[in-house]
């Protein structure tokens, strides 16, 4: 498999105990500007579901399906919570990895979903001594693995629906939103986030046949309610929508993480039952067979141009 001698999987990270999630918040929102009220709403969100969060567990789930397809060791670092990227490079030098190909749980472009992690990646290179060279697999957004695996989850759900509704049930896919400067400048031309997202959507509701309406709409909101973020949200959504039933497809996430379990499965979920509003939720791609084999896929593909310096900038930082 090429270059490589090892594959470093890249991810977010999360609280799996009740004293883990303040910390784990603070890392995240480090120098971010997010008000405290917002922080300590989403510290409740956690604490529901006993302060741990999915994530980890989805991570090591792929991990332990990726392994048998793939010739070189499996390593994992997060960004936010432990094993931090870190620790996991100072353990890659000392077992002798000279150069890894870092696949990242997050599909798109943007500061948030991709120069975040390449940054996060170079600071822990620069703290750990003989730290291996780690080349970030490319996007992979609208790989047929990847879009077959939404296909799939996606008409799971629509069969999950009451079967009167299903014909005419609406697609709603969501993403995290992200401030509007960010979308802007997101990309080597500004506003890929979005286009990405676009395209991916459109890719799965064509793999499900038919001419089936979708919407694209954002959740997840965070920050300052002064700064412009993308909207509109699921919710505010879900309220005005013309349908008779609608399937949620989180097509900007790879696992159903606390994001996806909460945002969908507990609000917009309360919400649906609230206006009487038939809905089902997709799955993400999770451990799907074909986004399983894209991991491996990507391993084998000629080593991607990185990404310019320039792209997907990041955003200034605040204190507090
Ligand atoms: C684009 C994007 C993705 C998708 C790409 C990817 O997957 O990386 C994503 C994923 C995730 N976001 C997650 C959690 C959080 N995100 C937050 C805050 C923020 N997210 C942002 C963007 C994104 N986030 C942004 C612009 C902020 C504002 C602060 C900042 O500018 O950085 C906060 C702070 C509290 C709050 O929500 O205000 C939390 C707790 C989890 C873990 C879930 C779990 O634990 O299971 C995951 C996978
Ligand atoms: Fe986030």
């Amino acid at each position: 498999m090429g270059t490589y001698d090892a594959l470093l999987v890249v991810s977010f990270g999360g609280p799996e105990k009740p004293d883990d999630v303040m910390p784990f918040l603070e890392n995240v929102v480090r120098g971010r500007g997010i008000p405290r009220e917002r922080l300590l709403e989403v510290e409740a969100h956690y604490q529901r579901f006993g302060g741990h969060s999915p994530i980890n567990r989805q991570c090591r789930d792929l991990i332990a399906a990726v392994e048998p397809t793939v010739d070189v060791p499996v390593y994992w670092g997060n960004r936010n919570w432990h094993p931090y990227l870190e620790d996991t490079l100072r353990q890659m030098a000392a077992d002798g990895v000279r150069r890894a190909a870092a696949f990242v749980t997050s599909a798109y472009s943007s500061y948030s979903s991709c120069r975040q992690y390449i940054d996060d990646i170079a600071l822990a290179r620069a703290a750990v001594e003989g730290a291996p060279e780690v080349v970030k697999l490319r996007h992979y957004f609208d790989h047929p693995g990847f879009v077959a695996a939404m296909v799939d989850h996606t008409r799971e759900a629509l069969e999950s629906l009451p079967a009167a509704h299903r014909d005419a049930a609406r697609l709603v896919f969501t993403a995290h939103s992200i401030p509007v400067s960010m979308a802007n400048t997101a990309g080597p031309a500004g506003g890929a986030y979005e286009a990405q997202l676009r395209r991916t959507a459109a890719a799965v509701a064509a793999g499900l046949g038919g001419e089936r309406g979708w919407d694209l709409v954002w959740q997840s909101r965070s920050g300052p309610p002064h700064v412009p973020w993308l909207e509109p949200d699921v919710c505010d959504h879900l309220r005005e929508i013309d349908a008779p039933a609608v399937v949620l497809v989180p097509i900007g996430f790879v696992s159903d993480h606390m994001e996806v379990v909460y945002d969908l499965d507990v609000e917009a979920a309360d919400l649906a039952k609230e206006i009487g509003l038939p809905l089902a939720r997709a799955a993400t791609a999770g451990t799907h067979p074909r986004f399983v084999a894209m991991v491996g896929e990507l391993l084998a593909e000629p080593e991607p141009v990185p990404c310019a310096a320039s792209c997907c900038p990041a955003p200034p930082r605040r204190h507090g």
